[in-house]
């Protein structure tokens, strides 16, 4: 479990969070969706220790991060077997959880192909592959399906569905997608401007095998986010 607790920061006079709690619970998807300036980046470079200047307390007990980032940061000319190597330290234990992996996320024909060659949507999955086959307490993912269609979308989330079904992982998804938040998240804040708070917490209480795009629920938590989303306070 990460803990963000009693969390004041200001850039000079702007104050962005004051006595600000968040917690991130083991094995869930935590998503943030928030108004543009709500602080969503800022917050994940202090989870990550590349922002250090606060007041207050975050207690992350995990070792190892791995991040995916809405345009991909793979290693161009290399293959996407070498981009996913590059983050383990003995691949040769890894290799049935790599085909695995690769597999679900639809690119295992892909594995051996330099990443130059492959379209937006394929370098997208192979980030997740990535995230995923790392030993990786935490994954941070912000807006990681943003310049992907609709189509695609949809595709790609829900074999990471398939991905979490297996194995449960501590995820923190920022996004300002309201449908992939529903489809993806555990647990769904939505912050306020600043100074931020967390306006509503919602709980997804639908099994993420089941969540379809067209079902009530989903329609109906989509109404009930909106209504946040919009309010001014
Ligand atoms: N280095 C900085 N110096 C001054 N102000 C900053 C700095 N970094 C961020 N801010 C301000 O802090 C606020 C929050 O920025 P941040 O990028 O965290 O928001 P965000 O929620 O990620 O926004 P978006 O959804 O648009 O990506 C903004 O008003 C921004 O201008």
């Amino acid at each position: 479990m990460i803990k963000i607790k009693n969390l004041y920061k200001n850039f000079n006079d702007f104050q962005l969070f004051d006595n600000f709690n968040l917690i991130i619970p083991k094995g869930k998807v935590t998503v943030i969706l928030g108004p543009s300036g709500s602080g969503k980046t800022t917050l994940m470079r202090m989870l990550s220790n590349l922002d250090k200047d606060f007041k207050g307390e975050i207690i992350n007990n995990s070792n190892i991060f791995s991040y995916v980032f809405q345009e991909d940061r793979l290693l161009p000319n290399k293959t996407v077997l070498d981009n996913i190597e590059f983050v383990l330290n003995d691949s040769e234990n890894y290799l049935e959880k790599i085909d695995m992996t690769l597999s679900i996320l639809e690119i295992l024909d892909k594995k051996n192909e330099n990443i130059n060659n492959l379209s937006g949507g394929q370098k997208q999955r192979v980030s997740i592959a990535r995230a995923f086959i790392s030993p990786s307490d935490f994954i941070i993912m912000d807006e990681p399906f943003k310049s992907l269609d609709f189509e695609l979308k949809i595709n790609i989330i829900y074999d990471f569905i398939k991905l979490l079904v297996q194995e449960k992982k501590t995820i923190l998804l920022v996004t300002h997608d309201v449908l992939e938040a529903i489809l993806l998240g555990d647990i769904i804040h939505i912050f306020s401007k600043p100074p931020t708070i967390i306006k509503k917490t919602l709980n997804v209480d639908i099994n993420k095998s089941e969540r379809e795009i067209y079902s009530n629920k989903i329609i109906e938590l989509e109404k009930e986010i909106y209504k946040y989303l919009c309010s001014t306070k």
